[in-house]
This record gives C-alpha cells, structure tokens and sequence, in this order.
C-alpha cells in the first residue's frame, strides 16, 4: 500500500499542530464503536473518522485558502472537472490507499478514481432536495463531512408518489466521516438533507452549524481541460 503521508507534508507543512484537537473535540480513542446508524442499504457504506481533526482542519483550511466559497459568502457549491486541486487529489489518493474497500474493487481500480469533485457549503438550516446524482456520473459517490454534523435522509427512489415516509432512513454524519454510495445506494436510494436548524438521533438534539461537504465522483468521460465552477444556487446533481 503507497504510503501518502510524505505527499501530505509537502502540501500541507508539518503535522506540529499547536492545537491540541483531541482536548476540543475528545479523542479519537474515547469515541465508542458505534454501530447505530450503520443500515441495511446495500452498497452504502459509512467510515466513521476517516480522517483525523488534523487532516480535516487542513482540507478546510485549504478550502479557505482557494477562496472556494468566494464572492462575500454567497457561493454555497463549487464544482471541479478534470484534474483536482492538490488537497481534493490527496483526499482521493489517501481515500483510495486507506480505504480500499470502500467501493467495490472494479471502481477504485479506475485510474484516475476520482476526477470530479463537488464542495457544497451550508449555512445553519440549510440542506439538499432528495436526489439520486446524475447518470452521467459513474457509479461510486463518496461524501467527506466536515465542521458540522448533520443528518442525511435516504429513501428508496419512490415508485409511487407520494413517496412513504416510513421507508426513509436517517444516517448521522459527522466530521471527518466519510459516506460511499455505490450500487443500489447510489442508483435507487436517494439522498438528501432536511432543511432544519438542529437534529434529533436517539432522542438526542444535535444541534447544525456551519457545514462543508465534499463529494467525489467520476465523470463518464474524459475532461480535458481542468474547470471549476461555483453558483450560489445550489443544485443538487
Ligand atoms: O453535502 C452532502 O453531504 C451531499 C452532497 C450531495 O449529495 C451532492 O452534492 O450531490
Ligand atoms: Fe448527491
């Protein structure tokens, strides 16, 4: 397995953090196995911490730095096509080495994995219609969460409408974990998030913050010349 952490050091400096994460956020080590929003879905699959406070702080501070979310806050999505910026290709390479079997093996086999990237901003509230991503992507979605938690709403793509509340499932995402979506997950379940301010999961109020989300995916073609496209209306494709 390439190990990616020299690539992490030339992009993103030392990891001499002088904050001390773990006494903000508790330690990775105290967090409990939980299983209770793993699902039945098939091909979904859900990395609790994939990446550490370190590598997430940097993937947003890299964000900030690339003005992504511009134009005095009102972009809320950016998208890339083609050759991703160096902290999306690390969190595509790192993705790839440390989680092999995070999308069945004939996807993250592909070469490049990944070479479209969407990074969707919310604010307190806000959240994504239901949707299934479009077909012009291929199969294999995965959706890195950072800065706040907030519940994602799957739900079989309805046969009838109106669609049935009941067969809805909710999966909790925190910071730093990453959700895949390939399959069935990807093609007959959509996914969306409810517009509303705080979220119950266990009886429990989980209050929303600022959210930044990034989802990687590849494209059915070939993109030649790098772009990156920002709207302050978010889509959800
Ligand atoms: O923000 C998320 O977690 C999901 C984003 C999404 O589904 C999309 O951009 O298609
Ligand atoms: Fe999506």
């Amino acid at each position: 397995m390439e190990d990616d952490s020299l690539d992490w050091e030339s992009l993103f400096g030392s990891d001499n953090d002088s904050v001390d994460w773990n006494s903000l956020f508790g330690s990775n080590d105290e967090k409990e196995d939980d299983d209770r929003y793993s699902t039945d879905i098939p091909g979904l699959e859900l990395v609790r911490e994939a990446l550490d406070h370190s590598q997430q702080m940097k993937i947003i501070q890299a964000i900030l730095d690339t003005n992504t979310f511009s134009d005095a806050g009102r972009v809320n999505q950016a998208m890339c096509f083609g050759k991703l910026p160096p902290h999306l290709d690390w969190l595509s390479r790192h993705i790839k080495n440390q989680l092999p079997h995070l999308l069945p093996r004939v996807l993250m086999q592909r070469e490049p994995v990944f070479d479209q990237a969407i990074l969707n901003l919310y604010r307190k509230g806000e959240g994504i219609v239901s949707h299934v991503d479009l077909a012009r992507f291929e199969d294999g979605v995965v959706i890195l969460s950072l800065m706040s938690s907030c519940v994602m709403t799957m739900r079989p793509v309805p046969k009838v409408s109106p669609a049935d509340p009941s067969l809805e499932v909710d999966i909790l995402l925190n910071p730093g974990d990453i959700l895949a979506l390939s399959g069935l997950a990807r093609y007959e379940w959509e996914h969306g998030i409810k517009e509303c301010e705080y979220d119950v999961v266990r009886g429990e109020r989980i209050e929303r913050g600022t959210r930044i989300s990034v989802t990687l995916r590849k494209l059915g073609t070939t993109v030649e010349t790098p772009t990156i496209e920002t709207t302050a209306t978010r889509t959800s494709i």
